[in-house]
């Protein structure tokens, strides 16, 4: 392999050589058997393309809003934990890759930077992931604090109310790095497995239910969104609640392993929104084809994870900022080669999933 990747899966492998072991096995795994991991991935192989010909691409316009925000392309960075254990500068540079790139950045609650460091740093427009701790006032803390900073929506994290048995952090006693976000000490005794998973068991409130929608919304005046709906039972519970957006996500595969591969998921979801709400989707996006299938299945825009943690590994700002870069370029050309100049064109008889009807063979 030369040394300028070529596709965002090569960052993947350059950041294995460059991260220790304990530190690329939390980024990278899933959770027990993984079977999830492989088929967020594996299921879009098995999505085709029924492109479309003779239809004037001289000009691919990818630019949209989402909640009412411009975009460069439907393409978000996911909230992920920890970025300064892939480069010591962290989700500051992640930011700045953003905002180079004219995306939207999602943050984590648990970022190794603090939200006023990544707001100042650029003007990337953001959106804040939230958990929700036993200790309420923490998490309604840095709901305030994201308000105040310009972020301008609130990502609901609702797949967590316990982290997923992730074997390779547990094998490797991953550590919980101090996170000097919130005023709270991540020590833990050592139990011997993962201590990050011994935090969140101390910190993370299992309670959490639909009741606490309404808390949330008392005490924020941004849109808020739940991220790590699967099921049209919850989309429709979700409405009812009077959240603003839906994120159809399994949380890259490191919560309930057996849970379906996002994709496989998404359209389910987006019947039953019925386009009420916007649906946003992440989960296995490594090519501009996999973002175009998303949204002919009716995603509204796709969050991007892993990838970007790994080009940030390797390349700092500038490798993140490929990683979108790439994707955006992969996504252009798959408009152009199927027909569609503009999103709007890209309609679900651009895609054939196994299970459409038979009689197609394409
Ligand atoms: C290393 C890592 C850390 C993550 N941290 C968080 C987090 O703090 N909060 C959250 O809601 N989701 C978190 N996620 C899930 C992502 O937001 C997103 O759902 C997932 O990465 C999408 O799948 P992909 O990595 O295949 O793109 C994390 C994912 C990874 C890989
Ligand atoms: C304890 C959770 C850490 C952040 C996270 O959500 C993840 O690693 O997936």
């Amino acid at each position: 392999m030369g040394d300028e990747p070529v596709n965002v899966k090569e960052y993947q492998i350059l950041a294995k050589q460059a991260l220790p072991k304990m530190y690329y096995d939390y980024f990278a795994g899933g959770s027990e058997d993984q079977h999830t991991l492989r088929e967020n991935v594996a299921a879009f192989q098995r999505i085709t393309l029924r492109p479309r010909i003779l239809v004037d691409v001289s000009k691919i316009d990818m630019s949209t809003t989402i909640l009412g925000y411009k975009t460069s392309a439907p393409i978000m960075i996911a909230p992920t934990g920890m970025h300064k254990l892939a480069h010591p500068e962290g989700e500051v540079l992640t930011a700045k890759a953003a905002a180079a790139c004219d995306v939207i950045m999602g943050l984590s609650f648990m970022p190794t930077c603090t939200i006023e460091e990544v707001a100042s740093s650029c003007n990337a427009i953001r959106f804040f992931q939230l958990y929700v701790f036993k200790r309420r006032e923490i998490s309604a803390l840095m709901v305030k604090r994201a308000e105040a900073n310009g972020f301008k929506a609130i990502l609901l994290t609702v797949d967590t109310p316990k982290v997923g048995r992730r074997e390779a952090d547990i094998k490797n006693k991953m550590i919980a790095p101090q996170l000097k976000n919130f005023d709270m000490s991540t020590e833990v005794d050592d139990s011997g497995g993962s201590k990050l998973e011994a935090f969140a068991a101390r910190s993370f409130d299992p309670s959490l239910s639909w009741k606490d929608i309404a808390w949330l919304k008392s005490i924020t005046k941004l849109p808020v969104l739940l991220k790590g709906v699967l099921t049209r039972e919850d989309a429709v519970k979700a409405i009812e609640v009077g959240v603003e957006g839906i994120i159809v996500s399994n949380h890259g595969a490191r919560q309930l392993d057996y849970v379906p591969a996002t994709i496989n998921a998404l359209e389910e979801v987006v019947l039953a929104v019925q386009g009420r709400v916007p649906v946003l989707f992440d989960g296995g996006i490594r090519r501009g084809t996999d973002v175009f299938k998303a949204l002919a299945l009716g995603a509204q825009a796709v969050m991007v994870g892993r990838p970007v943690v790994f080009g940030l590994t390797t390349k700092g700002e500038y490798g993140a900022r490929r990683v979108i870069e790439m994707l955006k370029d992969e996504l252009e050309l798959t408009m152009a080669l199927s027909g569609c100049p503009t999103l709007s064109d890209i309609t679900r008889n651009h895609v054939r999933m196994q299970s459409d009807n038979r009689h197609c063979r394409m």
